[in-house]
This record gives structure tokens, sequence and C-alpha cells, in this order.
């Protein structure tokens, strides 16, 4: 497990992080979300030790995080570093044997790996000839193909075309269920509601919510219930104990007050025909996003 305690990170008078933490567990995949200027890139870089915290501890299974298991971390930094001119094969191979892998070991994971990611017909190509989107999967393939024990990614979904955020998805869903820890920032909050099983929201360097995806939905949920019914759905204003917030044909948002008027709705819309369905409303990220930061 890696453990983020208390850092604190100056620029000047600016004060990027104040006192951040938060847990990201093995093989978690948890989502790091805020608006601009929030910190993620700079509390992901003190992670990674390119940048030095003026306060507080990174800690890896209960002990301070050292260089050597720095070596064992992989990291896709938000300002994208590989070399234009190298061909994207050559270049994931390179960064495999920086890591220690035999020369065999190295091409067969890095084909392996582009391969998955979709470049099979990219090998040979120089990485500058490349799209966005695919400079982006040869991006992720680099922060991978050492086998890391930790990933660290910062906005690795960003450019990508809804095909290529599912075969990522499913990539770093793989490194997770190996063991490892996933922390990977994104303003796409659909994705990473979709995808993350932790979520952490941090808003002006302090965290503003952190825990598991759906027991933040529990949180943050609403009283609400919505109704979809074959015929017209207009007949639960009458229901007493139930407001209608949102109504639309055969739709209702209601909150009831208590737990007998919903039960009163629902046997109300038995009774009258078709229920297509009745469920309590889904708290979406950006909701809870808006509610912790505001
Ligand atoms: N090298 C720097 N010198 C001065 N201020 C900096 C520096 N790097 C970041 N900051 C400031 O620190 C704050 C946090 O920045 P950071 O890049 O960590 O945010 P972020 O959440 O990654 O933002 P974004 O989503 O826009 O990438 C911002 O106010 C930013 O302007």
């Amino acid at each position: 497990m890696l453990e983020l305690d208390g850092l604190t990170k100056r620029y000047g008078d600016r004060l990027a992080l104040d006192g951040v933490s938060f847990a990201v567990g093995d093989g978690r995949l948890t989502g790091f979300v805020g608006g601009n200027g929030a910190g993620k890139t700079t509390t992901m870089r003190i992670v990674l030790g390119v940048l030095a915290a003026d306060a507080g501890a990174v800690r890896l299974d209960g002990r301070t995080v050292t260089a050597t298991d720095r070596r064992r971390f992989g990291y896709m930094p938000e300002e994208r570093g590989l070399y234009p001119k190298m061909k994207v094969l050559e270049q994931t191979v390179y960064l495999a044997r920086l890591h220690g892998w035999s020369t065999a070991a190295a091409r067969r994971n890095a084909t392996e790996l582009l391969e998955r990611l979709g470049l099979e017909e990219r090998l040979d190509d120089t990485v500058e000839s490349l799209s966005l989107g695919n400079q982006q999967r040869a991006q992720i393939a680099a922060a991978l193909v050492h086998r890391p024990d930790l990933l660290i990614l910062d906005e690795p979904f960003s450019g990508l075309d809804p095909m290529a955020v599912d075969v990522v998805q499913g990539v770093l869903a793989d490194a997770a269920a190996q063991g490892a820890p996933v922390l990977f920032s994104s303003h796409q909050l659909d994705v990473v509601e979709r995808i993350c099983d932790d979520l952490v929201i941090i808003a002006d360097g302090r965290i503003a919510a952190a825990g598991a995806r759906d027991a933040l939905r529990e949180e943050h949920g609403t009283a609400r219930w919505e109704l979809l019914t074959g015929g017209d759905a207009g007949w639960v204003r009458d229901v007493p104990g139930v407001e209608v917030v949102g109504f639309d044909g055969g739709w209702a948002l209601f909150e009831p007050e208590s737990d007998a008027s919903r039960q009163a709705v629902l046997e109300e819309a038995v009774r009258r025909g078709e229920v297509v369905s009745f469920t309590r409303e889904q708290t979406t990220l950006a909701q809870i996003f808006k509610e912790v930061v505001q």
C-alpha cells in the first residue's frame, strides 16, 4: 500500500499542497481528481521523488519510500517524455533495458504491450509520426513495460477515443489485478467514475474526499427515487408524503418523506400497470465533486 501522509508543498508564496494524506491500496485503481491547479501533478511528482515535499512522508507498505523502491514504479508524467525521433518499439525496449531487463525479455514485453495497446502496425514508426492518441498509447507502454510494482499516471486518458479508453482501462486493470497500487489523475469524471475502485478528490491543495467509489456514492447519495412507467406518471404528485422534483411523461423523480411513502408510490404504480423501473437516483461523480469542492 502506498501512503501519503501530510504532504505540504510551497512554491514561493503559493501553498500548493496543504497536508495531503491518502492511501492507494494494493490492486486498487484509484482515480485522482481535482480542478486545474488543485495539486495533482505536484502530489504525483512528490511520490515519484522528482520533487521534494516541504513536510510529510510517502510510505510504501509502512516504510519510507526509497530510491530503490522508486525504480520499481511506473510513471507517466504530465509532460510526455518520449524521444520524438526514436522508433516506438526500439524506444519501449530501451526503457525496459534501463530497468534491467534482458534484450529478449524487454522485446517480448514491449511487443506484447504495444500490440495490446493497438500499436502493432506502428512498431517501426517514429513517435513524432504518430497521432496524438497513438503517442499517448506509446507513453502508456513506456510507463508499464518494466512491469512496475506501482503505477502513477498523470492524465493517461486525455486525448484518447472511447475504444482506446477501454483498452487502456484493461491494461491498468490488469496491472492492478497483479497487486499493483494504481493512481491516475483525470479530468474526465465519467471515465474515472466508470473504472476506478477508489477515489481521491483534491481541491486547493487539500483532500476534499477520499474512499471507495461506492461508499462515497452512498455517503453523498440523495434520498431521491426514480420511477419509469409505461403510462403517465402525473399521479405521483398526489401520493401523500411525496415531493415530485422532476417529471416527464412516464418518468418521475421524487423525494419520499419515509420508506412507507416510497412504497406507496411503487404499489400504486404496480396497481396502475406497467412499471419499467423503480430505482434510487444514482449519484454521479460530477455531483459528488461539486458538493465537496464548493
Ligand atoms: N513550478 C512551479 N512554480 C510555481 N507554482 C507552481 C509550479 N508548479 C505548480 N505550481 C502551482 O501549484 C499549484 C498546483 O499545481 P499542479 O500542477 O500540481 O495542479 P494540477 O492539479 O496538476 O493541475 P492541472 O489539472 O491543471 O494539471 C497551482 O497553483 C500551480 O500554479
